[in-house]
């Protein structure tokens, strides 16, 4: 029962926070099932909601009435006005798969949230308009499943049923049967060495990408020998991949960042060149919380993340800044760092079923962290059983190419590119090169720090090389 939203700075009657010191109020005997009582713990309310559609699943009534601000009777009218016309129709006996399913899962908006047209998000002068609010609490998730609730409030887009069935088949039977020789990826955590709770493979495109990522490139400080060329499939579906990627960057542009690209956004077309694939063989496998490294692919990197199989949980939560904004920090993003102080912070669960295509834009890496959450049950995929494949495609940027990015004298390893994530320093947002090495295993680290400093495209500035010794800002520690 830790799942909850609040909306804003409301503490209304409707307030459903967890509070150890309410006690359950007893029920009064006439009371009626729409009436709303103010002390009245979330407990009680899903008591009174099931006792109305007890057919109905309980994480279901759940989100209906964090929807609803708690209020039990603005539940019912609503799930009696959504009777007959919905896509939902909650009151004939729902199968569980269908109520579960993806597909099915009504959004947000249906409900509270006014449904915006996408084009009236944004201002006559192009500014985009402030989003409704939606805000997730400390400890909490939120689940989201529409398109348009993750767009809205997550630095992600979603395309369901990207390919057509026989594709996506045909790409899973190929990668279920690469994925039997995948391995951990091991590095070195403070001091000990863990390996990641999943396995994975990394492919590029051509011979030559393969003999530079084998020689020249370096991963948690060692070099990756398993290197693989694109199979068949992958390369197939890539142009496809790339595409809807770019489409999805252009229509962000134009609904989210009022028609202007994010500073240290590429103005280039994103173009994948190398798939990292990750394979998830049961409940328990899972990636923790990170930001991928943006060491190879740049600033405001860009990824589009395939899922087949078994559907998982994606979790986005944002790394929570303070009011001292940094430069590179959008009007959206200031909006949405408030809208978190305030929350507290929350996590938000997006749902990846087979054949989904995630688009994570230039906001993900720098301010948000994500994960594969280790879960209790999955339900069986007809091909894959218990697993989940997810391909990450990316674009490996030539200016980020090992031979043009710092290198750290005091030893071997190439130094990663990372964002200042804390406030602590005033450097929020401020992107610098340091040595790697203390996460290899076996190995470690010296005090190489380098601010570095990128044009207004996200390019690397030459001349920006001074060796400073490390001092500590804060930083986070990247995937
Ligand atoms: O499995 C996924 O959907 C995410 C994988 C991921 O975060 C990664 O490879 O960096
Ligand atoms: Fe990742």
């Amino acid at each position: 029962m830790d799942k909850y939203v609040t909306r804003g700075k409301r503490k209304s009657s409707h307030d459903i926070s967890p509070d150890p010191k309410l006690t359950v109020s007893v029920r009064p005997a006439q009371r009626r099932d729409n009436d709303d009582d103010e002390d009245e713990p979330t407990e009680v309310r899903l008591a009174r909601l099931s006792s109305v559609y007890p057919k109905l699943e309980q994480d279901l009534l759940l989100d209906f009435l964090l929807a609803h601000d708690g209020s039990v009777k603005a539940t019912l009218d609503s799930i009696k006005a959504s009777q007959g016309g919905h896509t939902v129709r909650l009151d004939s006996k729902p199968s569980s798969s269908r109520i579960r399913n993806v597909g099915a899962q009504t959004s947000l908006r249906s409900f509270t949230i006014p449904a915006a047209p996408i084009e009236s998000q944004v201002q006559s002068d192009g500014q985009p308009k402030k989003k409704p609010r939606l805000l997730t609490r400390k400890g909490a998730t939120l689940h989201l499943f529409d398109p348009e609730d993750i767009s809205q409030h997550t630095p992600c887009t979603i395309v369901h049923n990207f390919l057509p069935e026989e594709e996506a088949n045909g790409l899973l039977r190929e990668l279920l049967e690469e994925s039997k020789s995948f391995q951990k990826i091991t590095f070195k955590l403070f001091d000990n060495v863990v390996s990641s709770p999943h396995t994975s493979g990394f492919y590029v495109g051509t011979d030559y990408e393969l003999n530079q990522q084998r020689s020249a490139y370096v991963y948690n400080g060692a070099r990756m020998e398993d290197v693989r060329k694109l199979t068949p499939w992958l390369e197939k579906i890539k142009p496809r991949v790339e595409e809807a990627v770019n489409r999805e960057i252009q229509e962000r542009i134009r609904t989210r960042y009022g028609g202007k690209k994010l500073k240290y956004q590429s103005p280039d077309p994103w173009r994948p060149n190398a798939a990292f694939v990750n394979c998830y063989n049961g409940p328990e496998e899972s990636v923790g919380w990170h930001s991928d490294q943006l060491t190879y692919l740049g600033p405001r990197a860009i990824i589009g993340s395939l899922s087949l199989g078994v559907t998982r949980e994606f979790r986005v939560r944002r790394i929570i800044p303070t009011k001292e904004q940094a430069d590179t920090t959008t009007k959206v993003e200031e909006e949405e760092e408030e809208e978190e102080e305030e929350a507290g912070g929350g996590q938000i669960s997006i749902h990846l079923p087979h054949n989904s295509l995630l688009v994570m834009h230039p906001e993900m890496q720098e301010s948000w962290k994500h994960c594969i959450a280790p879960t209790q049950t999955i339900d069986p995929h007809t091909i894959a059983g218990r697993r989940r494949i997810n391909i990450t495609y990316r674009d490996y940027k030539e200016s980020f190419h090992p031979r043009h990015t710092p290198r750290c004298s005091g030893c071997s390893v190439p130094a990663v590119l990372r964002v200042v994530q804390k406030k602590q320093g005033g450097n929020l947002g401020r992107y610098f090169w340091m040595c790697h090495a203390g996460n290899v295993p076996g190995k470690e680290g010296c005090s190489f720090f380098q601010w570095a400093e990128f044009d207004e495209d996200g390019n690397p500035l030459p001349g920006t090389t001074t060796r400073t010794a490390w001092t500590g800002t804060g930083a986070n520690t990247s995937k």
